[in-house]
């Protein structure tokens, strides 16, 4: 029980055989088990030796989501969903090593010297019997407030992508449909079925509660504070087949539901500070 740390990786343990791994490199959860099942998504074709964004778990997208924008010219430089998933982190503190829970702290390394902006940026994760919860602490440590984006890129294991129904999402949020080419929609309400390639960001979603049934008894519950929207993304075979790193049919066994803030950029104060939390519960 408590926590293990093995030089590359944190694992989290509980009396319960509830586990949860985290690379140093861009604190990257890995895995996390629950009543003895695997409940991350992890290529076996994943890079997990520092060269590359792992592709599974949950990688950390910041400051900016998707591929940077013109300007301004220190976030026009960025790589595709920002650093901080490619970095080495620090284990800073063991927050809570008991029966019900483990916790601990992360904390990235400063940016790159062309991101000329002062912030801290902390990762607490907590596992509980049925639970893991991921908090971004983002702290504005400059005297000149600065723009960004943030999201937790989870990559939940399911038995079959195409058996799966979403729901909670409310009906009339509106959705930047990345997948039909960047068309703006209505979200008319109900139970979102993945059969075809989906990749929508949701703007401000009001339940901040979404559930997903894996058609076979179990699921999840992600649920987030802070982050106000959530993308929702699975490439299926036609784009996924396009990724040097996914495994044959890799597409087929997760779901991304991911909170963020990425419907614009959010500017952040000197001495503010913004938290996002997720905690993802097995149903
Ligand atoms: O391949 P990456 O950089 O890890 O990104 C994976 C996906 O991440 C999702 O969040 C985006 O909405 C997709 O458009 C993107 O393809």
């Amino acid at each position: 029980m408590g926590v293990e740390q093995n030089g590359k990786t944190i694992v989290l343990k509980l009396a319960s055989g509830a586990s949860a791994e985290i690379y140093l490199f861009g604190a990257t959860v890995t895995s996390w088990i629950v009543d003895g099942k695997e409940r991350m998504f992890l290529s076996s074709k994943s890079s997990l030796d520092s060269t590359k964004a792992i592709r599974g778990g949950i990688p950390i997208v910041f400051p900016i989501f998707g591929p940077p924008p013109s300007s301004p010219p220190e976030y026009a430089a960025l790589k595709q969903h920002g650093f901080v998933r490619t970095q080495d982190w620090t284990l800073d503190s063991i927050i809570m090593d008991r029966d019900e829970g483990v916790s601990v702290r992360l904390t990235s390394p400063p940016p790159p010297s062309e991101f000329n902006h002062k912030f801290t940026l902390s990762y607490v994760v907590t596992l509980t019997k049925h639970q893991l919860s991921t908090d971004v602490h983002i702290n504005n440590t400059g005297n000149e407030d600065f723009i960004f984006q943030v999201l937790l890129h989870n990559y939940l294991a399911v038995p079959d992508v195409k058996k799966i129904t979403i729901t909670g999402l409310d009906k009339g949020i509106e959705f930047f449909d990345k997948a039909a080419g960047g068309k703006m929609g209505t979200w008319q309400g109900g139970e979102l079925k993945i059969t075809q390639e989906t990749d929508r960001v949701m703007w401000k979603v009001p339940s901040q509660e979404i559930k997903v049934d894996d058609g076979e008894g179990s699921g999840f519950l992600v649920k987030f504070r802070g982050f106000e929207d959530c993308t929702i993304w699975n490439p299926q075979e036609k784009s996924g087949k396009n990724m040097a790193d996914m495994e044959e049919n890799g597409w087929d066994r997760y779901i991304c539901i991911e909170p963020g803030y990425v419907r614009e950029f959010k500017s952040i104060k000197a001495g503010e500070e913004f938290l996002g939390q997720q905690v993802l519960t097995v149903l």
